[in-house]
């Protein structure tokens, strides 16, 4: 089969439907019949939910009893990041969250604490979560006689730069608190567990997987219950969120995280040869790139750089119509290219955060995909030196 001229390396934004995903949800929407319903359509609506919870919990590294299925990643840190949560049957207000300055805009902007009651922990200029700083501010609190929620992602969707989760965690506990964690980004991409992470709380999301768009997971861990719902309603999900479950996009999940699994390391290791390929090829284009998060552990698929003197808007274009599909690190859900809030925490340069350019891999990125980016780089490299008026290297 001839490829089609097209190189999609945009899969942080969201990767391409694996073809087990998609024969999954096509035999659910088939199937029809609402998990809620005491007849047999109904059983095996409801029998397809549960089979892709258990299929979830494998990947995720939990008990399926904790998976709560939401409408994607968004929902589910929304969901989690309440003041009002019950601990071993006690009802408790979390008096103060603190969230990594880099996190996604979801939970920076969709928390459910009062804005006085939010603190960002700050980064390192790698983009490491500044574990000092959170076990000082934790002392601070506890002193004060707080409880506080503090938010870590396990991997951040434009760096890919992972973070320290389980040294946090541990902290947080210490302290009497609640971790939550947004994995939606390290969910197969790497070793990524609930149970190994110590988080109480993990976002989960199916199309940065394989997975259908629209459909995500919370796991509620710790002996920990949300006592302030987001969709109340009906009993679904064993109370903890209304609304008949999207079956279809579940069963998609279920498959995505089953290839996932099996895929496991093998699938891992390749792309993380691809992508690092495709690293020291483009520094051999253009010596003065900067890789952002480099010098750190990252996602084994994700490429954050910038060149000076390049704009991603300019770029992104010019990649397009090479037939390379790429985003600007921030632009996660607008198609607008705006100045990355990552970048700025990790103290890069107005000039180099306006450049900056994220290439993302998957399971279904071929070295192909790799060639025929490091070609239309190259050829955006040139352009830019005769714009600047230096000679190419
Ligand atoms: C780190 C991170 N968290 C949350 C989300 C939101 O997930 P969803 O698109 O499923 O709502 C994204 C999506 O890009 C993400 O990258």
């Amino acid at each position: 089969m001839s490829r089609p001229p097209r190189s999609y390396l945009d899969h942080n934004a969201t990767s391409d439907l694996r073809p087990e995903a998609r024969e999954a949800m096509l035999a659910a929407l088939d199937a029809g019949g609402n998990a809620s319903s005491v007849h047999a359509e109904g059983r095996a609506a409801r029998g397809r939910i549960e089979a892709a919870r258990e299929e979830v919990a494998a990947l995720a590294g939990c008990a399926a009893s904790r998976i709560v299925f939401t409408s994607g990643g968004t929902e589910a840190n929304v969901l989690a990041l309440t003041p009002f949560v019950e601990r071993c049957g006690e009802r408790q207000v979390l008096d103060r969250l603190l969230t990594t300055a880099v996190e996604h805009p979801c939970v920076l902007e969709g928390a459910r604490f009062p804005s006085d009651r939010i603190e960002r922990i700050p980064v390192t200029a790698d983009g490491v979560v500044d574990l000092a700083w959170l076990g000082q501010r934790l002392a601070t609190a506890t002193t004060a006689g707080e409880r506080v929620m503090a938010s870590v992602q396990a991997a951040n969707n434009e760096t890919g730069v992972v973070q320290p989760v389980r040294a946090a965690a541990d902290l947080v506990h210490v302290h009497d608190g609640v971790l939550h964690c947004d994995a939606v980004q390290a969910l197969g991409k790497t070793g990524f567990s609930v149970a190994a992470s110590g988080a109480d709380l993990v976002a989960l999301s199916a199309h940065k997987i394989g997975g259908p768009q629209g459909v995500g997971a919370l796991v509620v861990s710790g002996g920990l219950h949300i006592a302030d719902r987001v969709l109340r309603g009906g009993g679904q999900e064993r109370g903890a969120r209304a609304g008949t479950e999207n079956g279809p996009g579940v069963a998609g999940f279920g498959a995505a995280a089953k290839a996932t699994r099996e895929a496991g390391e093998a699938e891992r290791g390749r792309i993380r040869a691809l992508r690092d390929r495709l690293e020291i090829e483009l520094l051999t284009i253009a010596p003065e790139a900067v890789i952002f998060g480099g010098a750190v552990e990252r996602l084994p698929n994700t490429t954050l750089f910038a060149l000076p003197g390049l704009r991603a808007e300019t770029a992104l274009i010019a990649f397009d119509l090479e037939g390379v599909a790429l985003s600007s690190g921030s632009a996660c859900s607008s198609g607008k290219v705006k100045r990355s809030h990552v970048l700025e925490a990790m103290g890069v340069s107005p000039d180099l955060c306006s450049g900056a350019i994220r290439v993302s891999l998957g399971w279904s990125t071929e070295e192909a995909d790799v060639i025929r980016f490091l070609g239309a780089f190259e050829k955006l490299r040139k352009t830019l030196h005769k714009r600047l008026g230096r000679a190419a290297a």
